[in-house]
């Protein structure tokens, strides 16, 4: 059986925009016309109005570049200051002394602060939480050393005076002071950007390679590729962010050490982390605090810091985050009506392959083998011990064996979260123990997790989405501009429509639009299957899929499992609840202390004695 191709995915999707969606768009253009009203203001205005917010400006660029990685990817980055140093030295720099002009700098300077960037932000496959947090302010600490003690080319402590920003031709005069218009135009670009990260697929992804990174990895995103990218996508911000801050005024160690990324992240905090205006409110309120209120520089420290912490520790979702929850629909967060903690009977769907053609003669083909599987964590005894095994196309393949036999660990070496330390896996005939899960995930194969691997925030209809995330063409490439373009839009609702069916097939469909942080568990396992059909897959691997569903859950199940087994789907699945999962397999295997002590029908593993004594406790 061969997967749908793409086009054919999306070819089934409804054309007709959602109702609204018209009005819906008048809204970003009517924030577009006010704020070119706004600077058109400031540009006009005298220069100390101007410089209070062309700071703010600059820092609210800052913000939300830091937002970008710590918001949706979770990296808390203290190395925003330094890529800040980066692009208002090189600018300076550069253009004081080889004279170039500094529309040419823009480009070399979003390269090289991307590149710096992506850089750091490879650590982060390394270490994470504190530990990238320490490094990447390490980074600006000693960036800060270096421009402090490098006299001759940075000036020192003293810095260096920045360029003048190039005048308007003589026809533009009118428009008022260049710099305001380059500078607000500029963060215009930035909060367009993330909006539109916002509301394309990619974000879904970025939040589960933030919560759920082993999900992301099964649905086919190269996660360790899309961090270091967005990493260097918020370092050529802050880069940026550093070409604007050279036009205004001198650049200095100062402005660019620690307590500058410090304050970036308070900035984020304050306003609302992972929302888009959140960041560029936090930063108004910090840049502007000290001319806002003008006393004692002391005594404003004491009240900046108070203020900082008692908005930190009373909203800890930040002023935008906590108006968010207040606003949202009430109603969205009631359960379905009817449903309870119950599950609707499983519905045919589209979205599954056809029903398999009966073999012709025999037993099926292989399509999942592993031979002389050998594997062990660390330096620790061997967990994984010459394990052979044989899954036929279409069969359900069981998968049973004490506490700590090896079960999870062979599912994770099947579908590509480690990799053994010998023998071979091949799925379809292919050779892929060398394989990232993210291209296993390619050739048909998908797996659900133990403890449910979803993003708590989004809704059910959105984790299912990122199980799509290799069906469809350009989702990172377009991420930037999503709504804008008519594909993206076409291929939005192409792929609700798609989550939403596939929810429907496993009977959660009522529960769509609910937050997975608000649903029982049953619920979360079957959006986990959900967002594995929905890809539509040859293999699946089911990892205690029935753990902590109720009875009448665990006969739903069943009943979704058989349907997915008359369409020709192969599934090999981790079970403990025997009474379940032995009427549905044609094969079983056992495993004990990582070693297989048996491989056949249910019948026969349910009578053989060393069984009964091992596992079943006879
Ligand atoms: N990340 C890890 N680091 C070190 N040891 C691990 C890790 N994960 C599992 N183990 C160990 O490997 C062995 C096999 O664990 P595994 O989770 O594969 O067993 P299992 O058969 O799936 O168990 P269960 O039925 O309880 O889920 C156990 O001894 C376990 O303690």
């Amino acid at each position: 059986m061969t997967r749908a191709p793409d086009h054919t995915l999306l070819a089934s999707a409804p054309s007709v925009p959602s109702a609204g969606a018209g009005w819906r768009s008048l809204g970003p253009l009517a924030a577009v016309a006010a704020w070119l009203a706004l600077t058109a203001f400031v540009a006009q205005s005298d220069l100390s109005l101007q410089s209070l917010v062309l700071v703010a400006a600059v820092f609210g660029i800052l913000a939300i570049s830091l937002d970008l990685v710590a918001g949706m990817l979770g990296l808390y980055s203290l190395g925003q200051g330094g890529f800040f140093g980066i692009g208002a030295y090189l600018t300076t720099i550069v253009s004081n002394t080889d004279g170039w002009p500094v529309f040419w700098l823009l480009p070399v300077v979003l390269a090289v602060t991307g590149l710096v960037g992506m850089a750091v932000g490879a650590m982060s496959l390394r270490v994470s939480g504190l530990y990238f947090a320490i490094t990447t302010f390490i980074f600006t600490l000693v960036l800060t050393v270096l421009v402090t003690d490098m006299v001759g080319l940075t000036g020192g402590l003293q810095g260096l005076l920045g360029p003048a920003f190039p005048d308007f031709p003589p026809a533009l005069a009118w428009l008022g002071t260049p710099v305001v218009w380059c500078i607000m135009l500029a963060l215009l670009a930035c909060v367009g950007l993330v909006w539109n990260i916002r509301r394309s697929p990619l974000y879904p992804v970025l939040l589960s390679i933030r919560d759920a990174e082993p999900f992301a990895e099964a649905a086919g995103a190269r996660t360790a590729l899309i961090k270091v990218g967005i990493f260097g996508l918020s370092a050529a911000m802050a880069g940026g962010a550093g070409w604007l801050f050279s036009f205004l005024g001198v650049v200095s160690p100062s402005q660019f050490d620690w307590s500058v990324s410090l304050n970036i992240l308070v900035m984020v905090l304050i306003g609302g982390i992972n929302t888009t205006l959140g960041p560029l409110l936090g930063a108004m309120f910090v840049s502007m605090f000290p001319d806002l209120v003008n006393i004692n520089p002391w005594l404003q420290e004491i009240v900046y810091g108070a203020l900082s912490i008692l908005a930190i520790t009373l909203l800890p979702d930040g002023i935008v985050g906590r108006v968010q929850k207040l606003v949202s629909p009430v109603a969205g967060r009631r359960a379905p009506s009817g449903s309870g903690r119950d599950v609707a009977a499983p519905q045919p769907a589209a979205i599954l392959p056809a029903a398999a053609p009966h073999s012709s003669a025999g037993e099926p083909e292989v399509i999942v083998e592993c031979r002389g599987i050998e594997f062990g964590y660390d330096l620790g005894p061997k967990v994984l011990r010459q394990i052979d095994l044989t899954v036929r196309r279409g069969h359900i393949h069981g998968l049973i064996g004490p506490n700590g036999s090896g079960k999870s660990t062979l599912a994770n070496v099947i579908s590509g979260r480690l990799r053994p330390h010998g023998g071979e896996v091949l799925v379809k005939g292919r050779r892929v123990e060398r394989m990232p899960a993210s291209a296993r995930s390619k050739l048909g194969l998908r797996r659900t997790f133990q403890a449910a691997q979803l993003i708590k925030e989004l809704t059910l209809v959105e984790n299912v989405m990122v199980g799509l995330f290799d069906r469809v063409p350009g989702i990172v490439a377009r991420a930037g501009v999503w709504p804008l373009l008519p594909s993206g839009r076409r291929d939005s609702r192409a792929m609700r429509h798609h989550a939403a069916e596939a929810l429907r097939l496993v009977g959660a469909g009522e529960w769509a639009a609910r937050p997975v942080g608000d649903v029982p568990h049953g619920i979360e396992q079957l959006t986990q299957l959900a967002s594995v059909c929905v890809a539509g897959p040859d293999i699946i691997i089911l990892d205690e899929p029935a753990t902590g569903l109720s009875a009448k859950e665990v006969s739903h199940l069943a009943a979704i499992l058989a349907q997915l087994k008359t369409r020709g789907v192969t599934m090999i699945i981790i079970e403990h609840q025997t009474r379940f999962l032995f009427p549905l397999c044609d094969r079983v295997t056992v495993l004990n202390a990582g070693e297989i002590i048996l491989t056949g029908s249910a019948d026969e593993v349910r009578a053989d004695p060393v069984v009964r004594q091992v596992y079943l406790g006879e």
